[in-house]
């Protein structure tokens, strides 16, 4: 039996981060990861850190042979999440009272663990806490031929494939359809992604949609509503996705398809019955804490169902150390106003409410917007694309939401969210000597244009 005060499951952002707080305050931890690959999680080994090399590769390196181009895209790929795992394993495992274990763990009480290694052999843990961060996993619908098609691919898969694609179909048009379209469009694949929802972007104002739909069809990228995929077949070389659309059946040829429909909660196989933690169709049931019903046993991240995002694991270790060493106040409901980024060639930033949402709530607003264009330092970065909007109370003259369609916006939308969490008024930004040339001096204008 191996005992530690903290044990936990998963070596997620919230887990790595918890684990490096209270070893540093001198208390023992057991961290056990299923797989020596996923050392610091899936954020930096096969979801943010790896797409987002790959996005810049591609747009850095469109001249020369386009198979040359992805295979060294993917190779710089794994340099960099080789050299982060590593360091994430040492940031950890190098700490005097932390032991790393790399096996699957499973419950067998509500203190106590088996951990299962890959030559068989097992361990039995006890923890005096226990949290689960176990992350999430890719949902596979049930389209007959899908599961077994050898063109078949998840994100994590299709990273991992040295051959560019020639034709690419991407079922699933949310985050990752999306990014992986621009993605693989910049290399020289010819994209087409089928959603089975009616609307491009659903979550976003539809001026917003519009424009980066027509931008992504500038790069090549087709995008198929209302597309109820019927069946996949495969022939040599390529699978023949059958779907039907407004009535009409229609087939289309690929030799990848990347299925991304979707991630549900990673609870299969932890044996949480044995330790009594309740579950529901989302995910571990937390409170607002983030425990469980079980006292001392926490679950965070994507395990608990909730927005399955690295920066809202991150913050969950926020609350529950908060529970375990501060005050207690921290909670979830904290997690209510965050930015959302998508990762396109311009990416898209938004956070509270858009025009639309103001409008259908009687919100009382004033906007101000700009295009990309007449930001100086968009030229020098070589791209104008889109527009910036914000949305401020003409009451309060806080910022209400903020729609950004432009170059650096996963940098710019942090600035708003800063000023909406200190209920900053938006004068302030517009006055702000910022400095030049940047993407954030356009917040002087910006904020100037609000009427
Ligand atoms: C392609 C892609 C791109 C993404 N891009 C972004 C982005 O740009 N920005 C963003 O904020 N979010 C992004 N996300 C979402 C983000 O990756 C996740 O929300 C985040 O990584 C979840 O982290 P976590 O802390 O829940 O756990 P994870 O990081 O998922 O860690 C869970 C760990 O638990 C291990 N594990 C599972 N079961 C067991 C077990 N029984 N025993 C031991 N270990 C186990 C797993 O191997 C894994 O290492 C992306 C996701 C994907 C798939
Ligand atoms: N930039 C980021 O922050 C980022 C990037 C990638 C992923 N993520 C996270 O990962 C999660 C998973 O991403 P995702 O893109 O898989 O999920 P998603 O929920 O964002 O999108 C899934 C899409 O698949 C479609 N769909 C579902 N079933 C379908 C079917 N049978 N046929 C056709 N279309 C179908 C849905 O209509 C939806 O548009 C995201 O929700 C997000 O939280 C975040």
């Amino acid at each position: 039996m191996i005992a530690a005060k903290n044990v936990f499951i998963g070596f997620g952002k919230a887990a790595k981060t918890l684990a490096g707080a209270l070893a540093s305050r001198g208390e023992s931890v057991i961290m056990i990861e299923a797989s020596d690959k996923m050392y610091g999680g899936t954020c930096i080994n096969v979801a943010c850190i790896p797409t987002k090399t790959l996005l810049t590769s591609s747009q850095n390196n469109q001249l020369g042979n386009a198979q040359e181009n992805y295979l060294n895209a993917i190779v710089n790929k794994n340099d960099v999440t080789g050299t982060l795992r590593s360091s994430n394993l040492h940031k950890i495992a190098d700490k005097a009272t932390v032991t790393v274990l790399n096996g699957r763990a499973e419950f067998e009480a509500p203190k106590q663990l088996k951990v299962t290694y890959k030559n068989g052999k097992t361990d039995e843990i006890s923890g005096e806490r226990i949290f689960i961060n176990t992350g999430s996993t890719p949902i596979i619908p049930d389209i007959p031929g899908l599961r077994d098609s050898r063109f078949a691919k998840t994100s994590e898969t299709l990273m991992d494939q040295r051959e560019l694609p020639r034709q690419l179909v991407i079922i699933g048009g949310g985050y990752i359809g999306l990014e992986f379209a621009s993605i693989y469009a910049n290399f020289g694949s010819q994209v087409t992604v089928l959603d089975a929802g009616n609307k491009f972007m659903p979550r976003d104002e539809r001026e917003l949609a519009t424009a980066v739909k027509q931008n992504m069809a500038q790069k090549g990228v087709q995008f198929e509503a209302n597309a109820q995929i019927e069946k996949v077949e495969d022939q040599p070389g390529e699978a023949v996705i059958s779907f039907t659309q407004n009535g009409n059946t229609r087939k289309i040829a690929a030799d990848t398809v990347l299925v991304a429909t979707g991630r549900r909660a990673n609870i299969d196989g932890l044996g949480l019955d044995k330790a009594g933690v309740k579950t529901n169709q989302h995910g571990i049931v937390v409170n607002d804490h983030l425990q469980t019903n079980v006292a001392n046993i926490w679950a965070m991240g994507d395990v608990r169902g909730g927005a399955q995002f690295t920066y809202i694991s991150l913050d969950d270790y926020r609350i529950v150390l908060d529970q375990l060493v501060g005050e207690g106040k921290r909670t979830l409901s904290e997690q209510a106003l965050v930015p959302h980024v998508v990762f396109l060639n311009t990416p898209v930033a938004t956070i509270g409410l858009n025009e639309e949402q103001a409008k259908a709530q009687n919100i009382a607003y004033q906007s101000g917007k700009i295009a990309t264009a007449t930001i100086p330092k968009a030229h020098v970065l070589g791209n104008t694309t889109g527009y910036l909007k914000v949305l401020v109370s003409p009451e309060t003259h806080e910022i209400l939401g903020a729609t950004l369609y432009c170059v650096d916006a996963q940098e710019l939308i942090n600035t708003i969210s800063l000023a909406m969490h200190q209920h900053i008024p938006y004068e302030v930004l517009r006055d702000q000597i910022y400095s030049h040339p940047t993407m954030t001096e356009a917040f002087n204008d910006l904020f100037s244009a609000i009427q």
